[in-house]
């Protein structure tokens, strides 16, 4: 498989901070009576080129420790440092432009757009921004092949299996080259077998693109895949 234009981050990049660090992160949700801490001084760090798979029952945290990693929420207390930006420093539009710039989804259901091929897929954001160009379609193509989707490139999503739109979901948030990967429940709608594919995948190309990732899921079958795992029960992480 080929090196994409970025290529893999070096050690200069995770020496200077590349990658993703919680420190004391602690998210409290509601208010009165019925807050719930959500995360409970959860520190957690993530080198380039790392695979870390969080597994933990439902309510345990997952889905609100992916949310303030990637920028989506702000934490009550401590800090949420992406390839050497603090996060919680940011003003709101700077915490999109960071999540934009470093930061790479790959959501439960797929969020395919219905209307678009899986190409038209991985090309829209750089289309709004009016970066269109030829490298951004060779990129693009260089990514549907490297997730094994050639074929399907000028599919609509209901034409994929479920597979198939987790691996195009994949490449859509490879397309920025980000920093950080974060994955939310990739296996749910996959049986054993497609999901140990897509487990493999993400880790696979986790190491060849530097990226740090974060997997949360509740499936302890697919955490051999993962360089580290962590448990997290009621907000903690252990
Ligand atoms: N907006 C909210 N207000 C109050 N409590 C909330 C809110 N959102 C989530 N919670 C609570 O925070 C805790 C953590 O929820 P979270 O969604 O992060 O868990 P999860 O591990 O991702 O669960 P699942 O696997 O079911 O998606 C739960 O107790 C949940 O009920």
């Amino acid at each position: 498989m080929t090196v994409p234009a970025t290529g893999p981050r070096t050690a200069s990049d995770i020496a200077a901070g590349a990658g993703l660090q919680l420190l004391e992160v602690t998210l409290t949700l509601g208010d009165g009576d019925t807050a719930v801490t959500a995360l409970d001084q959860v520190s957690l760090q993530v080198a380039p080129g790392e695979f870390v798979a969080v597994v933990g029952p439902s309510g345990s945290g997952k889905s609100s420790l992916l949310a303030v990693a990637g920028g989506l929420q702000r934490p009550t207390s401590g800090t949420v440092d992406i390839a050497g930006t603090e996060l919680t420093t940011l003003s709101d539009k700077q915490r999109t432009a960071a999540r934009r710039r470093h930061i790479g989804f790959v959501f439960q259901q797929s969020n395919l757009l219905s209307s678009l091929t899986v190409k038209e897929q991985l090309l829209l954001p750089l289309h709004i921004d009016g970066r269109l160009d030829a490298t951004a379609r060779a990129r693009a193509a260089e990514l549907i092949e490297a997730v094994g989707l050639s074929h399907r490139a000028g599919s609509r999503p209901h034409q994929l299996s479920g597979g198939e739109r987790q691996r195009a979901g994949l490449a859509r948030a490879l397309m920025t080259s980000p920093a950080v990967l974060l994955v939310d429940e990739p296996t749910s709608a996959l049986d054993r077998a497609r999901s140990a594919e897509a487990v493999r995948l993400i880790s696979e190309q986790t190491h060849e693109r530097g990226t740090a990732t974060v997997m949360v899921t509740h499936d302890t079958a697919i955490m051999d895949a993962a360089d580290r795992v962590y448990e997290m029960v009621d907000g903690r992480l252990s």
